[in-house]
């Protein structure tokens, strides 16, 4: 089955846009594990557990688990999401970008090693960066395309003289995922929810891609508006959340007070969603 398929599928089965964020910072953990980076499996396992039934994806960022030599927690991680949540994609937050002798290693990497079903990749060194990723059947690619920090404003939205209809960088990137960079039908795009207004010019431009949306919860992005402006059927937008819920409790409720708040915040993405329909 494609990712797209799966993501689909995880969206009908537990009616949810909210992607979980697994990023681990052991300074954050909870009780006896605070500090101690060797228990990022048992806390995020443990997240996942507590959450399988309320999301369409889960999200680990890979930096979290390589700052810390965990990179065979984040595979022995994946492969439990497997086992606890089969029908969940598992969306790999590694922002690479590449030249396609190198990207071929860091796709090897991600679909191989960690076996995710979807990437996340910094589009600035062209198609050739990307394609290496086209080249697995069925995984999905998300393009940063207008990121939730505000220094995305240095480049992504600056005007591209050298193009027709002088568009800004991140139009041109979403109508080149929209066209023809996605050979395959394999991409999709990452757009902040601190930005609803360019997630509505993203979806005109895009309306049959996926959209990776962080920015609700610890960064402040506007749930609401952000389904308002991006939501276009099951699978059609992933929201992210990975603070407010990895750390809503810092005690041994961890996981119940996560659960919680990821409940919270799928009701909230799907009352949006309702109105709209
Ligand atoms: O534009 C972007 C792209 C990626 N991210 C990643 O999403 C999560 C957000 O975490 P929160 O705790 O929910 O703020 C994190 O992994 C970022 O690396 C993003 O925030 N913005």
């Amino acid at each position: 089955m494609t990712f797209i398929d799966m993501l689909r599928q995880a969206a009908i089965r537990n009616d949810s846009m909210l992607c979980v964020g697994l990023d681990p910072d052991p300074a954050r953990l909870p009780g006896d594990w605070q500090g101690r980076p060797e228990h990022i499996l048992d806390f995020c396992a443990a997240i996942v557990d507590a959450t399988t039934d309320l999301v369409c994806a889960f999200k680990p960022q890979i930096a979290y688990f390589a700052a810390h030599g965990a990179e065979g927690q984040l595979e022995r991680l994946i492969a439990h999401i497997r086992q606890a949540a089969p029908a969940v994609p598992v969306i790999l937050d590694a922002k690479r970008g590449d030249i396609g002798s190198t990207a071929e290693q860091y796709a090897r990497e991600a679909f191989v090693r960690y076996g995710a079903d979807a990437v996340t990749l910094s589009p600035f060194m062209g198609f050739d960066s990307v394609a290496p990723y086209l080249q697995y059947p069925g995984k999905g690619a998300f393009l940063l395309c207008r990121t939730s920090n505000p220094g995305g404003d240095d480049f992504q939205a600056q005007r591209l003289a050298s193009v027709a209809g002088e568009p800004l960088l991140y139009e041109h990137i979403a109508a080149l995922a929209q066209g023809p960079w996605n050979t395959n039908g394999q991409l999709g795009l990452v757009v902040g929810a601190t930005y609803p207004q360019e997630i509505a010019a993203v979806r005109r431009m895009a309306p049959a891609l996926p959209l990776l949306i962080p920015g609700v919860g610890a960064q402040g992005g506007d749930a609401l508006a952000t389904v308002r402006a991006g939501y276009a059927g099951p699978g059609s937008v992933v929201i992210n959340s990975s603070r407010a819920v990895l750390y809503a409790s810092a005690g041994a409720d961890f996981a119940q007070a996560a659960r919680a708040e990821a409940e919270r915040t799928r009701a909230l993405l799907q009352s949006a969603a309702d109105t709209q329909a």
